[in-house]
């Protein structure tokens, strides 16, 4: 075992939020690959739910109608960072997820009450039975689905970074098609209006987590600096414990 997985304890539980095209994804899978532990993106469950209601006629707009149907659908998270999956009722729902479509609803769906506390609750099912410990990024992680997560870190990049940033993954999945960047930027703000502004588990840094602003930094940058405060944290939670803190290339 090499010595920066020696560093974590039996388990260690992450929590990394913030909004859209902050990095919270590529971050965690990375993290969680580095580190040996579990990975769960919680959006892509709220994205499954989602689809599943506009395959299935519900009137996504209606939060009656959403909120009878949040117990019907079976929802699966696989967490290994490195083929991290996602079904509906057992259909892969991976890349239908990604649609404009499913981007168009989701907020309104990861509003009603019913929905989340369906959603939370598999979250920390899936949380606690993560052998190993486990990163799990999304919104509301550390400050209402884990709240006593070992490290709470919240991502932010300046509007236009992220724009770029979606707006590269849009041209990709275009097929190289130049993308409306100002209309990327406009969709990403709304979207960060309706998630800080709902009644229900708000999109919203928690007191206690790291914030740490992306803009100027790579990918490998902002890794590196989550796995050294994951380690640190780790030490901290043992020491807490009462044991003394792993030395370099100890288990
Ligand atoms: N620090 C960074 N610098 C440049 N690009 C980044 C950085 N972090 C992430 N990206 C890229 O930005 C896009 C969105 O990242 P992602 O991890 O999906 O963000 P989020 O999960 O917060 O929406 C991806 O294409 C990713 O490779
Ligand atoms: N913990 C979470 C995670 C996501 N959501 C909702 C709000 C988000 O706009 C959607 C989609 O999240 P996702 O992380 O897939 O969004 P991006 O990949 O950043 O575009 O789900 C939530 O309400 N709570």
């Amino acid at each position: 075992m090499s010595a920066t997985v020696s560093a974590t304890p039996a388990t260690v539980i992450v929590a990394i939020d913030g909004p859209s095209g902050t990095g919270k994804s590529s971050t965690s899978k990375a993290v969680a690959a580095q580190l040996g532990l579990r990975y769960l993106d919680t959006g892509a469950q709220y994205r499954a739910m989602t689809w599943w209601m506009l395959t299935h006629g519900v009137d996504v707009a209606d939060p009656a109608e959403v909120a009878a149907a949040a117990d019907t659908p079976r929802i699966d998270s696989g967490t290994d960072p490195e083929a991290p999956t996602i079904s509906a009722d057992g259909a892969d729902a991976s890349g239908p997820i990604r649609t404009p479509e499913v981007t168009a609803a989701v907020s309104a769906v990861s509003a009603v009450p019913e929905v989340r506390a369906r959603i939370t609750g598999l979250q920390r099912s899936i949380a606690a039975s993560a052998e190993g410990g486990i990163v799990v990024e999304g919104r509301d992680i550390g400050s209402t689905v884990l709240p006593d997560a070992d490290l709470k870190i919240f991502l932010t990049a300046a509007p236009e970074a992220r724009a770029a940033r979606r707006g590269g993954e849009l041209k990709s999945a275009e097929g190289g098609r130049p993308v409306d960047l100002a209309a990327t930027r406009r969709d990403l703000a709304e979207r960060d209006k309706a998630d800080s502004s709902r009644k229900t588990s708000p999109l919203r840094k928690a007191d206690d987590a790291v914030e740490v602003d992306t803009t100027e930094l790579t990918l490998e940058q902002v890794v590196e600096c989550v796995v050294t405060l994951v380690e640190k944290a780790a030490q901290a939670a043992k020491a807490a414990a009462g044991k003394p803190a792993a030395k370099a290339g100890q288990v």
